[in-house]
């Protein structure tokens, strides 16, 4: 079974990506995922103008079910990044670009805009860790303005990545904007912003920024994850693709993503403890759910979880 797909006319050789934010700060790493059995591409580490060392540390902690991260958007700075997607590779890249305010975004994008990059870029309108910064994607004025402003000059293909949303009227509000747009994809969900988790022996939070919040990810977020995919699906532009993330560990629950509608699945918390070797078995655990269903292709199922 074939797992290749095609979004904004880039091919992909498989439906899997790293989450952004891991496995994808460097260039050793980024080559790894395109160099890995079973990967789609790479997505790069969010990027910012300039170079950032990020929050204090520990600013990750594994949990039993998932992970709390505070990271402070870390990474080698934007043109590290454009550098390495305008490259040729033997996969697709997706470059990701987080501005730390509007002027930012916009910056980004008019040097992406200027630049060779021909592939896809994400605008993460959803990091939860920039102190004193609101998630863009929270406002949904702001998110409007910013996209009719992007869009009044960029011209290659983009997506964004959003945050989770927990109320139904959100979902309706959001998707309205968004139609609005050209948007190759959107990525839902980034991390579930602002958890918190404490040791009970030193009666002290795990990580250090922030007093401890942090964006939570892994196995506990699936079912938050699910409802994003699907309650966008549900709402949005055919032509408007989804990278389903969230929560996916298994062959099972990339199955859920894809049953509620993602074109593709990306993978954080897991990949970060499991490596790279996760998509050949993630691939195979889907393999043998569709085998044993009589599914040939992605198409049988895609989107078409039913209600009860
Ligand atoms: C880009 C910053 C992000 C970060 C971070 O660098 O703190 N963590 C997340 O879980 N999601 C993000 O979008």
């Amino acid at each position: 079974i074939d797992f290749k797909t095609t979004m904004a006319s880039v091919e992909f050789p498989s439906i899997f990506l790293n989450a952004s934010g891991v496995n994808c700060m460097t260039v050793a790493e980024m080559d790894e995922m395109i160099n890995a059995a079973c990967t789609g591409g790479v997505v790069t580490k969010s990027a910012t103008p300039q170079q950032r060392e990020g929050n204090p540390q520990p600013r990750y902690y594994q949990l039993e079910h998932g992970s709390i991260n505070s990271m402070g958007l870390p990474n080698a700075g934007f043109p590290y990044y454009l550098d390495y997607v305008t490259r040729e590779h033997a996969k697709p890249t997706i470059l990701s670009v987080a501005g730390l305010q509007m002027s930012d975004n916009i910056e980004l994008l008019h040097k992406i805009q200027a630049s060779e990059y021909t592939g896809l870029t994400e605008l993460n309108l959803s990091c939860p860790n920039v102190i004193g910064k609101p998630q863009v994607a929270y406002d949904f004025e702001e998110t409007d303005a910013l996209l009719a402003e992007i869009f009044s000059f960029y011209t290659k293909p983009l997506g964004v990545k959003l945050p989770p949303y927990f109320d139904l009227v959100h979902f309706d509000q959001m998707a309205a904007i968004l139609n609005k747009y050209p948007l190759t994809h959107i990525n839902t969900v980034n991390s579930v912003g602002n958890g918190l988790w404490i040791d009970i022996d030193t009666e002290k939070v795990v990580i250090k920024p922030k007093q401890g919040f942090g964006g939570l990810g892994g196995a506990m977020i699936l079912p938050t994850a699910l409802a994003n995919v699907r309650a966008f699906r549900q709402r949005l532009n055919p032509s408007i693709k989804i990278i389903g993330t969230g929560g996916v560990t298994s062959g099972k629950d990339v199955f859920m993503h894809l049953l509620c509608g993602a074109d593709m699945v990306s993978v954080g918390t897991a990949l970060l403890h499991e490596g790279v070797g996760i998509f050949q078995r993630l691939t195979d655990e889907l393999a043998t759910i569709m085998a044993e269903k009589g599914y040939t292709s992605i198409e049988d199922f895609r989107g078409k979880v039913q209600d009860f």
